[in-house]
């Protein structure tokens, strides 16, 4: 199944983010999405996942078909790491968490909570969760955060094998992932023409900068 990304707008409390973004990403191929801090990389995943309408434009796949890991780990606090993968792939329909509990190198963990691991740990759980939900498309935002070098390792091995299995992948990250297969999207020219820009306030329109 390809991802096809039509003329696509989307928003950030409410003023237009990016507008015009259009790629396809063929199964056993990944994208990464780059550009500055704000460009809007977060905004645009959220938007492919589902979780906000577009302001125009298409997605050619349906949210049910990705699986998407944001910045927040989504981790139940006060359940273990193999209570927290259970949860994930009973509401994803799967059963055996087993093979994602070795593949992220959890089995040693598996009775911990998920609040008593390491940062890089909790990273390693909410990626082991790609694993139980089975679907095709993965859209990951920053998913090495937190992971020293072996687990940076390891994840690009997971990725990999997706991959060679028909699925496909859409990154935002700053990390060289060293997959072969990676395209990347500067999505700079993409960048939406707000209202604010050059009313001579200095301010772009982006709120991180009101707040700095
Ligand atoms: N909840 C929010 N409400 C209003 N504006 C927001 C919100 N979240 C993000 N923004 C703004 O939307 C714009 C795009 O943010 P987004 O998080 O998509 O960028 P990004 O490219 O992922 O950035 P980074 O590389 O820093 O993660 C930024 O200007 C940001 O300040």
């Amino acid at each position: 199944m390809e991802l096809r990304v039509t003329d696509l707008a989307c928003a950030r409390g409410g003023l237009p983010v990016l507008e015009g973004v259009s790629f396809t990403v063929q199964p056993g191929r990944a994208l990464v999405l780059r550009g500055p801090n704000g460009i809007g990389k977060t905004t645009l995943l959220r938007t492919l996942a589902g979780l906000q309408p577009p302001l125009a434009g298409s997605v050619s796949v349906p949210p049910e078909s990705m699986a998407y890991a944001a910045h927040a780990d989504g981790l139940k606090a006060t359940l273990t790491v193999t209570e927290n993968l259970g949860f994930w792939a009973r509401v994803f329909g799967t059963h055996d968490i087993e093979p994602a509990l070795q593949r992220m190198n959890l089995s040693g963990l598996r009775d911990r909570l998920a609040q008593n691991l390491s940062a890089g740990q909790k990273r390693r759980l909410g990626l082991a969760r790609l694993l139980v939900t089975n679907r095709p498309i993965w859209v990951l935002d920053e998913p090495t955060v937190s992971l020293d070098t072996d687990s940076v390792a390891l994840f690009a091995g997971v990725v990999h094998d997706h991959l060679k299995n028909g699925g496909l992948a859409l990154f935002a990250t700053h990390i060289e992932l060293g997959l072969a297969s990676a395209d990347t999207l500067d999505l700079a020219p993409f960048k939406a023409k707000i209202p604010e820009e050059g009313t001579g306030t200095g301010f772009d329109g982006g709120f991180d900068e009101a707040f700095a």
